[in-house]
């Protein structure tokens, strides 16, 4: 079983992440994490923060000369703004009249309507909203990534399967259906400056970000994972927490602003007839497959053997430069909620951080279903199940 955590807020001096429950000899190094984070920095569409501020990573346990030693991983993110914001962020009190003379440091009473300002004042009881934000913010989503890049060379090495994630919507433009990445496309999609693959549907959405930033809106979109490689029977139909389906979903919705997660053709398949909707299974050269990979992947709860593909529909950013309207908690008085700087749109981080969220889980689910204390006991593992596998 696998487990994992984050701690940190948005501008404290680091993120921190721990990983339990992995073999040993995964073979990994802080320049692999650092490539994943900043592959999470790109994206056409966001705040300038992303250019100022970078991620200092530190392999703090775990690893050993590039190699997991079977314990937990420990991972620390760094914030290289952390010096603006010692004072304002300080674990330990900090004298209140310094703190009063700090613009930085004003209470923010006037809460975003879509982001956790108002509900988080409420539960936790506090009048300022700094508090909330800095915990809400998806800052955090670095811990993941960084945790998701441990879990993704797991995969690699101990059963070949690789990931890879592509935009298919942003701000209402939709790329042509039916357009899968391959593995070996990450560079290419990485290049694209929304991370789509076809070329017309990303010029259209750079336009289409560029219209929002001028109007002050933001924008929402789809991302799509795609994993290639993994084995049959990964998770299970016996119980509803099992079920792999279920697992992908708890950990998609799990990111911040995600609003619908839709497994293979999703909410399509809603709307199409039992004849067009499955995959049929045919006897083929290679062994028996599907013709077709609608069901993304799964059935019943358990992985086919075929192309995983599942979506996250991500909403607009709630930081709206056009601010919407509030009340100021202090006054009790209408208002519009506060708006220093913020992303236009952040779908193509999202598709990265979605990356690390399946890696998890799919990590998790090879390490239950094939166990080994080694990557090499686990592939072996995993070679022994697949050979001796009574249909193929
Ligand atoms: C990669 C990424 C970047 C984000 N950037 C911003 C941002 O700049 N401004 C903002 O208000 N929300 C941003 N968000 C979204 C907020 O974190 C999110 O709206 C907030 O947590 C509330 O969403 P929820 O209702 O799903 O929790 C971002 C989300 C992700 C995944
Ligand atoms: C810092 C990151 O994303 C941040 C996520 C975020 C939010 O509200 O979720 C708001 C923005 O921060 P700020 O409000 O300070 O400008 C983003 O920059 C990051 O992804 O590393």
């Amino acid at each position: 079983m696998l487990r994992w955590l984050t701690a940190g807020e948005s501008h404290g001096p680091s993120l921190v992440a721990i990983l339990e429950g992995l073999p040993a000899h995964v073979e990994v190094t802080s320049s692999d994490i650092q490539d994943s984070l900043a592959r999470r920095r790109l994206g056409y569409g966001r705040g300038a923060r992303m250019k100022f501020e970078q991620d200092q990573v530190t392999l703090v346990g775990g690893v050993r000369h590039g190699r997991t030693q079977g314990g937990p991983v420990a991972i620390e993110v760094g914030n290289t703004e952390w010096p603006k914001w010692e004072k304002v962020m300080s674990a330990d009190p900090v004298d209140p009249d310094e703190l009063a003379s700090m613009a930085r440091n004003a209470p923010l009473t006037r809460p975003r309507p879509g982001h956790a300002d108002l509900a988080g004042m409420q539960k936790y009881d506090f009048d300022d909203a700094r508090p909330i934000l800095e915990r809400a913010s998806a800052r955090e989503t670095a811990a993941r990534v960084a945790l998701g890049r441990v879990a993704s060379n797991f995969l690699e090495q101990a059963v070949g399967a690789r990931i890879v994630s592509h935009v298919i919507e942003l701000g209402g433009v939709r790329a042509p259906d039916g357009l899968w990445p391959a593995a070996d496309d990450v560079a290419r999609l990485d290049e694209d400056p929304v991370r789509c693959l076809d070329p017309e549907t990303s010029r259209l959405m750079v336009e289409r970000i560029d219209a929002a930033h001028k109007d002050g809106d933001t924008l929402g979109g789809v991302v799509e994972v795609v994993v290639h490689g993994l084995p049959p029977g990964l998770g299970s139909h016996v119980h509803w927490d099992r079920r792999l389906d279920s697992r992908l979903a708890g950990a998609l919705m799990g990111i911040q602003a995600i609003k619908g997660v839709e497994v293979g053709d999703g909410f399509a398949l809603a709307a199409t007839p039992g004849s067009l909707a499955h995959d049929e299974i045919v006897p083929t050269d290679e062994g028996i497959r599907r013709v077709s990979g609608r069901s993304g992947g799964t059935e019943g709860g358990m992985t086919t053997g075929e192309v995983l593909r599942v979506r996250a529909a991500m909403k607009p950013i709630a930081t709206v430069p056009r601010a919407l309207r509030t009340v100021d908690v202090a006054t009790g008085e209408e208002s519009v909620a506060h708006h220093q700087r913020s992303d236009v749109c952040a779908v193509p981080a999202a598709g990265i951080v979605a990356e690390a969220m399946v890696a998890l889980v799919l990590a998790d689910a090879v390490t239950e279903k094939f166990g080994g204390d080694s990557v090499a006991e686990t592939r072996r593992n995993a070679e022994s199940y697949l050979s001796a596998l009574r249909y193929r």
